[in-house]
C-alpha cells in the first residue's frame, strides 16, 4: 500500500516585474497568497530580486559574525539580541538589528561587532534588508487587497518596524540533540526567512504534520506572525515552526520580522456575523515585554489572546 503523501507548502512565484498591482498575474496571485495564508500560515516565495552574489556575500558575512569570539557577540548591555549557549537548545545562536530599515542602526550593530569598521558587512546586511523590505511590501499589500481593505494599507505600512535576525546552528555531535530551535510561532506580523544550503526548518500543518521544503537561493518562507492572525481576525493563523539539524554541516538563516507601533486594531471590513470581533486593539511593542516577561509553556499562540483576545 503507499504511504500517504505528505502535504507540501504552497509555493508562489512573485517576480518582481509580475508583482505589481494591473500585472495580469496580480489578481491571481493575491488569491493564491492569502489561500496558502489561510491554509498554513506560510508559504514559500519565489522571488528573483536577491541575486546569486547576494545570497552569498550575505551567508559568507552570517560566517564572519558568528566567528566572532563570544565576548563581542554577548556584548552587555545587549543591544545586540544575542541568544545562544541554551541548553535546551544548545546548537543555536542569534543576533538581530532592531532597526534595519535604517542604515545609522546598522552601521551601529557593525560598529558593536566590528570596532575598526565592517562596511562590507552594514553594506550587505542593508541591501538584503531593503530587498526583502520589497517583497514584505508586495506579500501585504496583496493580503490587503485580496480582504478588500487596501486603504489601510499605506498608513499600516508607515507604522512597520522592520528587524533583522540572524541565525547560526552548529554542527551536531552523534549523542546530541538535533534540535535546533524548538517549535513555536513567530510574535511578528510577518516574518520572511531565508536560508542557506543546509535545511532543517520544519512547518506544522493544521492538522499536526511537522513538513519540510526544498530551498533555493530564489526562496523565502513567508511566515505569518501572531499580530497577523489578531489584524484578521482569525482568518490567518500564525504557523508553528521548528529547525530539526541532521548532519555535520552548519547552518545559517536570516529573518526579517515586522511588528507594529502603536495599536493595531482588526479593520471593520474583516468583523461580520461569520467572524465575530476576536481581539482588542493590540499594543505589538507592549506585546513583545510581555512575551519577554512570561515564560509561558511553549509560547503558540494562546499568548496573544491571553494578551489582546475579547
Ligand atoms: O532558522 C530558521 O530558519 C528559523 C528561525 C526562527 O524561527 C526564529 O528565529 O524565530
Ligand atoms: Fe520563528
Amino acid at each position: 500500500m503507499a504511504s500517504p503523501r505528505l502535504p507540501k507548502i504552497p509555493i508562489i512565484d512573485l517576480y518582481k516585474e509580475e508583482s505589481k498591482p494591473g500585472a495580469t498575474s496580480w489578481l491571481s496571485a493575491c488569491q493564491s497568497v492569502c489561500h496558502a495564508l489561510e491554509e498554513y500560515g506560510c508559504f514559500v516565495a519565489v522571488y528573483d530580486n536577491v541575486s546569486l552574489e547576494l545570497h552569498n556575500q550575505i551567508f559568507g558575512a552570517l560566517k564572519d559574525l558568528f566567528d566572532l569570539p563570544t565576548e563581542t557577540k554577548t556584548q552587555d548591555p545587549n543591544p545586540t539580541e544575542y541568544l545562544g549557549q541554551r541548553p535546551q537548545f544548545p546548537l543555536y545562536e542569534r543576533l538581530g538589528i532592531v532597526n534595519a530599515a535604517s542604515w545609522e542602526e546598522t552601521q551601529k550593530f557593525t560598529h558593536l561587532m566590528w570596532p575598526n569598521g565592517n562596511h562590507h558587512f552594514s553594506k550587505t546586511a542593508h541591501s538584503f534588508t531593503k530587498l526583502i523590505m520589497e517583497l514584505n511590501q508586495i506579500v501585504t499589500r496583496m493580503v490587503f487587497e485580496n480582504y478588500g481593505v487596501e486603504k489601510y494599507y499605506d498608513s499600516h505600512m508607515e507604522d512597520a518596524i522592520y528587524r533583522l535576525r540572524l541565525h547560526k546552528y552548529r554542527e551536531v555531535d552523534d549523542k546530541e540533540t538535533q534540535l535546533g530551535l524548538p517549535a513555536h510561532t513567530d510574535k511578528s506580523f510577518t516574518t520572511i526567512l531565508h536560508e542557506n544550503h543546509v535545511p532543517g526548518l520544519e512547518i506544522q500543518t493544521k492538522d499536526g504534520q511537522w513538513i519540510g521544503f526544498d530551498s533555493s537561493p530564489s526562496s523565502f518562507l513567508f511566515l505569518a506572525g501572531d499580530a497577523f492572525m489578531v489584524w484578521s481576525n482569525d482568518r490567518i493563523r500564525p504557523c508553528p515552526h521548528r529547525v530539526i539539524m541532521g548532519g555535520n554541516q552548519v547552518r545559517y538563516s536570516i529573518g526579517l520580522q515586522t511588528h507594529q507601533k502603536g495599536l493595531m486594531c482588526v479593520p471593520e471590513e474583516l468583523v461580520d456575523e461569520e467572524h465575530p470581533l476576536q481581539y482588542k486593539p493590540l499594543d505589538h511593542l507592549g506585546f513583545l515585554n510581555f512575551h519577554h516577561s512570561n515564560d509561558y509553556g511553549p509560547k503558540m499562540d494562546s499568548l496573544i489572546k491571553a494578551y489582546c483576545g475579547v
